[in-house]
């Protein structure tokens, strides 16, 4: 079996002393595309931060690069972007600074940065299509540019697990296909991703497995699932919790739909269903 790089066992979290999540079992393994989806509210952006360590769980393991969270050191090798940040907040930095600070878990303190430094500033700029505005001020991008420039920030670590939440909320099409490729070849190097998505867009392709959040459990994990009309979708031969997530066993079809409706507040195009589909 392939290493695990996330292994999530019986995880339960409280938010202001309600539970949120409920006994999640989650696992990726190295070289996954693993993206979790689910309705608005579901936990994902809850178990992404448990997974990061930014939120302690009332009880459950979680285990990262085989180590226990809580002994876990090695935090370079896990690049973070949450969700709906802004990169800006009044700092006159340029986009190569922002992304420089991404190495600063890889160097000695108060020694200048390295050439291998330098390059890997200069292929996650690259990596995320802003290599123009490379010099700008970090404020003088919009939200979606700002977003590219925290992604370029998290990749710049040479992280071997970037966990992305909505790494494409707001981002135009053009640049969503310009990550896509990146992303394939950050893939193809044998690491891993694990990524919160309302609409998969350009990303779909690269996606090797679908985890649905239905509040706070785990409704259905398999592979991505794929629309067969509008409304209704159909998972793949072997989709092991077709029935658990709600749709009819017997037509094959899963209720992934209704778990995941497209009513995100900040979705880059409206026309566009859950899975990047056009409705
Ligand atoms: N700081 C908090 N205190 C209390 N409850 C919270 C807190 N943060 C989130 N919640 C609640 O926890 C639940 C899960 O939220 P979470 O952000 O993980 O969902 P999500 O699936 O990522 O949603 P979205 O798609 O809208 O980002 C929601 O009901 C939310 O209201």
């Amino acid at each position: 079996m392939s290493e695990l790089i996330v292994d999530v066992r019986d995880l339960t979290v409280e938010l202001g002393e309600r539970p949120v999540l409920h006994g999640i079992d989650f696992q990726v393994s190295r070289g996954e595309v693993v993206t979790l989806l689910g309705a608005n509210g579901s936990g994902k952006s809850t178990l992404v931060r448990a997974i990061v360590g930014l939120i302690p769980p009332v009880t459950g393991d979680i285990t990262i690069f085989g180590q226990p969270l809580r002994s876990f050191h090695d935090w370079p090798r896990l690049g973070y972007v949450p969700q709906r940040t802004t990169a800006a907040g009044g700092v006159p930095a340029t986009v190569r600074e922002v992304v420089a600070s991404g190495r600063l878990a890889r160097r000695k303190p108060f020694w200048p940065s390295t050439r291998s430094d330098r390059e890997a500033v200069d292929r996650a700029i690259e990596m995320v299509g802003l290599a123009d505005r490379a010099d700008d001020g970090i404020h003088t991008l919009s939200g979606g540019q700002q977003q590219r420039a925290l992604i370029a920030r998290a990749a710049s670590g040479d992280p071997d697990l970037l966990v992305l939440d909505e790494p494409n909320a707001g981002v135009d099409q053009r640049s969503q296909e310009a990550f896509a490729r990146s992303l394939r070849t950050f893939v193809a190097s044998g690491r891993t991703v694990l990524l919160v998505l309302h609409d998969m867009g350009p990303l779909e392709p690269l996606v090797s497995r679908g985890v649905v959040l239905d509040a706070g459990r785990v409704a259905y994990d398999g592979p991505v699932p794929v629309p067969v009309a509008a409304g209704r979708h159909v998972g793949h031969p072997g989709a092991h919790s077709a029935a658990v997530a709600g749709g009819s066993a017997a037509d094959g079809t899963i209720g992934v739909p209704s778990a995941v409706p497209n009513d995100h507040p900040h979705s880059s195009d409206e026309e566009t269903g859950p899975f990047g589909w056009t409705s």
